[in-house]
């Protein structure tokens, strides 16, 4: 049976309740083809197989792993940060619990959600996604939804009763994001519609919170982190620009705010390097602000290599080559970000 076809007008009406068989009509490809398709669907990423496949691959493939490393990366940052980690069974077992309930279960849950209420505008501009294909029904995606914010909201309280916080604040970041997650993703806000807002929300919230609930979690989160952390974020919107390039054509049919829709798609890749350079530019003048001036050279070093990629890559063509951009320039921009971390947990 092939995929339902993309519905015309309100696909959230028409989207199937009983999980259908996804094309399989389709020739089976070169084996190192598939080999990559089925990489891909097990990363969450464009290209994905869309043949049928195991519901748990299905339902992993919509908590797009790849999008999980960034958190993990942030609570690896707030540990260092906190400057009391240390490498002992103990504390690498708890970070690990903290980087399981940011990355598998809150990012996932907000990768789902995301996807449940973006299942219209997927329709357009990538149908062969799990909801629009039709792999996954809806109320199983639901059931998902469920698990992975309740699990995550658990894992942090668990979290915040090791750590023997008098106010729980991992709970409170945990319930916090995931609040964050469910206005960036559902009407009647959908923070995405807007790019400034629905941008910075997920910069910051990839940045400063997994960054925040590290630290809480081996250190004390005090305002100096929460601001240095949140003018981070700034480069976190810029890299959030790049992901609406790939876009553009149904963001404008649906009316999302996008950066490339509103300014054109020249004026938002600048605005978007800009961004990512001069933000990274101001955390390395207050790691020399506080002394750490080796760090701060590093972090400077550390931006170099992004520019030569925007050059070359991502200010040529935006559209062409915002994913190889993307895989080239952001190591470079998350080392720097664990600089930062070392950085401040020096000082500490
Ligand atoms: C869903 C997100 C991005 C995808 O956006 P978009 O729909 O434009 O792109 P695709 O077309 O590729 O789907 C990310 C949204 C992030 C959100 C605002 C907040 C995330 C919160 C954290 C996961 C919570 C972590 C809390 C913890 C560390 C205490």
């Amino acid at each position: 049976m092939s995929n339902p076809p993309a519905p015309e007008s309100n696909p959230i009406d028409t989207a199937p309740d009983k999980a259908q068989p996804t094309d399989n009509t389709r020739p089976p490809g070169k084996p190192e083809e598939n080999r990559s398709a089925k990489t891909r669907q097990m990363l969450g990423m464009k290209g994905a197989d869309v043949r049928e496949t195991s519901i748990w691959k299905i339902r992993l493939q919509l908590m797009k792993p790849i999008t999980w490393i960034p958190l993990i990366w942030g609570v690896v940052c707030g540990a260092a940060a906190s400057g009391n980690y240390e490498w002992k069974l103990e504390h690498l077992l708890i970070a690990a619990a903290c980087m399981l309930m940011s990355g598998p279960l809150l990012a996932g849950y907000t990768q789902t959600i995301n996807d449940f209420y973006d299942r219209d505008l997927d329709a357009i501009n990538e149908p062969y996604r799990p909801i629009p294909s039709g792999a996954i029904s809806v109320p199983q995606v639901v059931t998902q939804i469920w698990v992975l914010l309740l699990g995550g909201i658990g894992v942090a309280y668990a979290l915040d009763l090791w750590a023997g916080h008098e106010f729980p604040t991992i709970t409170a970041l945990a319930i916090g994001g995931s609040f964050l997650s469910y206005i960036y993703s559902a009407p009647p806000l959908k923070l995405k519609k807007n790019g400034w807002l629905g941008n910075y929300a997920l910069g910051s919230s990839y940045i400063a919170l997994p960054w925040w609930a590290g630290q809480a979690l081996f250190g004390e989160l005090n305002t100096t982190i929460i601001v240095v952390t949140l003018v981070y974020s700034m480069a976190g919107l810029g890299i959030a620009i790049v992901n609406d390039f790939k876009s553009v054509e149904g963001d404008e049919q649906l009316g999302l705010k996008s950066l490339p829709v509103m300014f054109g798609v020249t004026t938002a890749a600048w605005i978007c390097v800009l961004t990512i350079d001069l933000f990274q530019f101001a955390i390395a003048g207050y790691l020399m602000s506080i002394h750490q001036n080796l760090y701060a050279a590093i972090l400077i070093l550390l931006v170099i290599p992004q520019i030569t990629f925007q050059d070359m890559y991502f200010l040529r063509d935006p559209l062409e080559n915002d994913v190889k951009y993307q895989a080239s320039a952001q190591p470079f921009l998350v080392i720097g970000m664990l600089v930062t971390a070392l950085a401040i947990g020096h000082a500490v």
